[in-house]
């Protein structure tokens, strides 16, 4: 029988609960729901510790098993010593963790910036294996984008690290992606992602609008199967910008971009007010919503499901999901945390990854 291959989890800021809920979802058994192999990505000393202490506190009742690979990710044959290391079929072992190392030892709950370079290193390997298709995909964890900032980590082009969606699309060379969240009661895209709010409508340009409106259709035909998807648009200003007099990007930018598409016979309101798109009228005859901001559609969202979202970015050449949550640096290594949302990043990236042809045999 053919193997499938790994779900990928990165577990992001070591201080914070990325551990705790992959510990949780392995102590339920729940990693192996997905019939796929289950990689981590995690510092291996931080891992058994944070395990111990969450079994001390009554929040573990016993301690997972997993099998820990400590390799060179760049060492030419990586693919071949990790096939070589990993126990076959070994149902007892929940994950398999693949150790980045801390530079110092991690306490819960306390951000040491001396080790975000090996939250970063995480991601590197993540791409590296999501893009030589080692990995089926990549579901990452939270990780503390102040602590990446402020130990200097800059993306690939010299800005400021601002998130996983950033750094993804520009390691893959995307010129643009699309953050969107998804949950049982909406989907929601965003034209911006992390932007200071006074950045934003210098943000709003006609490409920008454009490129998000078009990866949104093709990734909701791609990735949901949606053929036609009705797609329902913000406005950028109160009102719309009330007909120009408040504020004329609708006028001057974003309609004439949605008409383009609804000339084409796409499904795709006008600019609307985001005040009243939310409601249910609207989103019972709607797909996916377009936010022109991070704060303008993520708030109603969540409002309506904290906690069971998936965070997925659009447009990749890879399939990556993601928690809906932060860091939770208050719970971490206490109990508290949930893990519904790691666990429906995990379906998703495996229906995806099921949908895909990406799967191949690793033997
Ligand atoms: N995917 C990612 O990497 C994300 C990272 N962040 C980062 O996380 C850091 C902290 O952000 P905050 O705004 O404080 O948001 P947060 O999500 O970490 O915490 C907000 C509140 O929700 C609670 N909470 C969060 N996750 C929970 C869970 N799984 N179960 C139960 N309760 C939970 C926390 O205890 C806190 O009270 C920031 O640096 C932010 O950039 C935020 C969102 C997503
Ligand atoms: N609100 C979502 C968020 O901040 C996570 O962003 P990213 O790290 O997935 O780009």
């Amino acid at each position: 029988m053919q193997k499938r291959l790994p779900l990928l989890i990165t577990t992001g800021e070591p201080a914070g609960i990325g551990m705790d809920i992959v510990l949780l979802l392995a102590a339920e058994g729940k990693l192996h729901d997905f019939k796929r192999p289950i990689w981590v990505t995690a510092d291996s000393a931080a891992m058994q510790k944070r395990a111990d202490i969450l079994v001390t506190a009554g929040v573990l009742q016993n301690c997972p098993l997993w099998q820990t690979v400590d390799l060179d990710i760049a060492a030419d044959d990586f693919l071949e010593q990790m096939s070589q290391q990993i126990m076959d079929d070994n149902d007892d072992n929940a994950f398999i963790l693949l150790n980045t190392p801390c530079a110092e030892a991690v306490v819960c709950g306390k951000i040491n910036t001396r080790n975000s370079a090996m939250v970063a290193k995480q991601l590197d390997i993540a791409h590296q294996l999501a893009t030589n298709k080692t990995v089926a995909a990549i579901v990452t964890g939270p990780l503390q984008k102040s602590a990446l900032i402020d130990a200097d980590i800059k993306l690939l082009d010299g800005t400021m690290f601002s998130g996983h969606t950033e750094f993804f699309m520009q390691q893959s060379g995307c010129e643009k992606v699309v953050m969107m969240l998804a949950n049982q009661a909406m989907k929601v895209a965003l034209v911006t992602t992390h932007l200071a709010l006074k950045d934003i409508p210098a943000a709003i340009t006609a490409d920008n609008v454009r490129q998000t409106v078009q990866i949104v259709i093709d990734d909701m035909r791609e990735k949901f199967g949606l053929t036609q998807p009705r797609i329902l648009v913000c406005g950028l200003n109160p009102h719309a910008g009330e007909g120009g007099h408040l504020g004329v990007e609708e006028i001057e930018i974003i309609n004439p971009v949605l008409r383009e598409f609804i000339d084409v016979g796409v499904d795709i309101s006008e600019a609307m007010p985001a005040d009243t798109l939310f409601t249910p009228r609207h989103l019972a005859n709607c797909d996916a919503v377009i936010a022109m901001y991070h704060d303008q559609g993520l708030p109603v969202l969540k409002s309506h499901g904290f906690g069971d979202t998936v965070n997925l970015t659009l447009g990749l050449p890879y399939i990556r999901t993601s928690v809906d949550h932060g860091t939770a640096l208050d719970l971490a290594g206490r109990g508290g945390a949930s893990a519904t949302s790691l666990y429906q990043a995990l379906l998703m990236a495996n229906e995806m990854a099921d949908e895909s042809l990406i799967d191949r045999s690793l033997a």
